[in-house]
């Protein structure tokens, strides 16, 4: 009666080393996978990198002032700014450190603070509503994916006070 109770309770140990080693497994593969998701979520991307980086950005840059260039509803402003090539070329620089700087890219931006450089202009919500349009147009152009687009529409929409009206 005495071995048998000792069987019985080694048969019931290994057992429940068995399955506590099991256990262990599975907590070890769904932490695997948990950090397989982690490392794959888009927000893990940055802005700058999902734009394309800095030659990404520099080729968006280009295409949005030449669709300003060509949008009648806002291309009165942007027009006189070729007058000055040296002036044009400094103003597309400034607007590619911008983004780039603001996206999480390496840039320094050496130009006007946004209220600065739009003093004067007297911009309306409807030159602001073409100009976002533009730049929609461009990234769609460039095969910027609905999330990054999103992204990018909600932080210019958050810029707006400081480029209107002034
Ligand atoms: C959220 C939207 C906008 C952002 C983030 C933005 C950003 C910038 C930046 C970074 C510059 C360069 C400043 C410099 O060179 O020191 C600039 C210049 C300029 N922006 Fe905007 N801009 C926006 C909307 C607009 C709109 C709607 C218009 C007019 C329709 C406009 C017209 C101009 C012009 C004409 C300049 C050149 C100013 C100059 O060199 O004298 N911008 N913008």
């Amino acid at each position: 009666m005495k071995t048998t109770k000792l069987i019985v309770i080694f048969i019931m140990t290994l057992f429940i080393t068995n399955c506590s080693n099991k256990k262990a497994e599975k907590q070890n593969n769904s932490d695997e996978k948990i950090t397989e998701v982690v490392e794959s979520t888009p927000e893990e991307v940055s802005l700058f990198n999902r734009l394309g980086g800095e030659k990404g950005i520099s080729m968006i840059v280009d295409d949005i002032v030449q669709a300003h260039l060509d949008n009648p509803t806002i291309n009165e402003v942007f027009l006189p700014l070729k007058e000055n090539p040296e002036h044009f070329e400094a103003f597309k620089r400034h607007v590619k450190e911008f983004l780039s700087a603001g996206t999480g890219g390496g840039a320094t931006y050496t130009g006007k603070d946004l209220p600065a450089a739009h003093k004067g202009l007297n911009t309306t919500e409807a030159q602001f509503l073409a100009a976002v349009d533009d730049i929609l147009g461009v990234l769609s152009k460039h095969n910027i994916d609905e999330e990054t687009k999103k992204d990018m529409l909600y932080i210019l929409y958050s810029m707006k006070g400081a480029v209107i009206g002034l």
